[in-house]
């Protein structure tokens, strides 16, 4: 039985990681940790839970769950982990962290891009970036794995196989990224309230938002050249999905049958990426619930770009089912188990 902690249960993507591990025989959630709710019953906070888990929320006492605990997973806000991740934790036990703290490697990078100090920069280096499908290998042998963050899963699945291939021009991509609220976390806040949201879409973070430094590292590896973004994400009246739109230009003439071709050959063997047929596209409905990124790209001729597409749940391959994904890996269990979500329709 793996013993599983839950630091920042009470969120979105805690909730969701709660939701999922409770379907599992082998696993025990042993802690429900939270700030607000120390003392009350989970199923209180989340009433969907009643009848299924009766345990209370404890607090954030990461040495203390670090004695129980074969896995922590630390579903908190930015900054949170670093400020006082240890060698005596990661020595007890592993950790999968669903904030940034350790996605970037360059320090100077996330603290211009998070505003803010790194309190631990000397585990940068050994935490492994958990995406499955680019580092499975190295996710096996980790202590400390950097869960990637929602927008980053979704571009960078749409786009590595052609950065990879060499076919786009690394300085040409712009990606047009839109998400359900759930992104945004459980928290209140005037932007996320019904009426600001709903029947409407709006930009933010345009030019600044954090994901950028992440897809860009990332693709940058991919492609052995440094890769510049344009990134714009919306914020879209839904309560959970992300749809990637990416536009590159191409390096050389190439039609839609070779560029889907190329993503077959990359994603033949992965079982969570579903490469969409003919100009099929993706769509949020289609994935949502589910682990699942459905990806297509298309040619557009004329302007001599590529259009590449991506549409996952981001509380699932986003957030908590990429968590999980990663947990399997580590205790060398089949990648799938627990996740075999069918995405629910309608
Ligand atoms: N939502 C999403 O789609 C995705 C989220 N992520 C990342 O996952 C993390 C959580 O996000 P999300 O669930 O959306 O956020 P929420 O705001 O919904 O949840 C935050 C959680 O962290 C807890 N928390 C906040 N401050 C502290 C603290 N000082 N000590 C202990 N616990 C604390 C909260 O506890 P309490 O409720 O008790 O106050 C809550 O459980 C973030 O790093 C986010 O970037 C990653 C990918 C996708
Ligand atoms: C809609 C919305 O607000 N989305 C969040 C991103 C989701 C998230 O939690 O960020 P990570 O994936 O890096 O952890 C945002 O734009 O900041």
């Amino acid at each position: 039985m793996i013993k599983a902690g839950i630091i920042g249960s009470t969120g979105y993507a805690g909730g969701e990681l709660a939701r999922l591990l409770l379907q599992r025989d082998d696993v025990e959630i042993i802690w429900y940790g939270s700030k607000s709710y120390v003392d009350q019953k989970y199923a209180s906070v989340y009433q969907n839970m009643y009848k299924i888990v009766d345990d209370s929320c404890l607090d954030d006492n990461i040495e203390v769950l670090a004695e129980k605990a074969d896995v922590i997973f630390t579903a908190t806000p930015q900054g949170y982990l670093a400020s006082l991740l240890n060698d005596t934790i990661l020595s007890k036990t592993k950790v999968i962290d669903l904030s940034a703290d350790y996605r970037i490697k360059d320090v100077a990078v996330y603290e211009s891009w998070y505003k803010m100090v790194h309190k631990t920069p000397q585990y940068i280096e050994e935490a492994v970036y958990g995406l499955p499908e680019l580092n499975r290998e190295k996710i096996k042998d980790a202590r400390l794995i950097a869960n990637p963050g929602c927008y980053p899963t979704c571009s960078i699945l749409s786009i590595y196989p052609l950065i990879k291939e060499g076919l786009v021009d690394p300085l040409s991509i712009i990606i047009d990224a839109k998400s359900g609220t759930s992104g945004a976390g459980r928290g209140a806040k005037t932007d996320n309230l019904y009426c600001e949201v709903n029947e409407n879409i709006k930009a933010y973070g345009v030019g600044v938002h954090r994901h950028i430094p992440e897809i860009e590292e990332q693709l940058s590896y991919g492609s052995n050249n440094p890769v510049t973004i344009s990134f714009t994400p919306h914020l879209v009246p839904m309560n959970r999905g992300i749809l990637v739109t990416a536009y590159g230009t191409l390096k050389k003439e190439v039609s839609s049958e070779e560029i889907k071709a190329i993503y077959d050959k990359y994603y033949k063997d992965e079982y969570f990426v579903r490469v969409l047929k003919d100009d099929i596209t993706p769509q949020t409905k289609w994935v949502e619930g589910s682990n699942f990124v459905d990806v297509n790209a298309i040619v557009d001729k004329r302007t001599n770009r590529v259009v590449m597409m991506g549409a996952m749940d981001n509380l699932v391959k986003g957030a908590a089912g990429q968590a999980v994904q990663n947990m399997n890996l580590l205790f060398g269990l089949p990648e799938q188990k627990g996740l075999k979500l069918v995405p629910m329709f309608p």
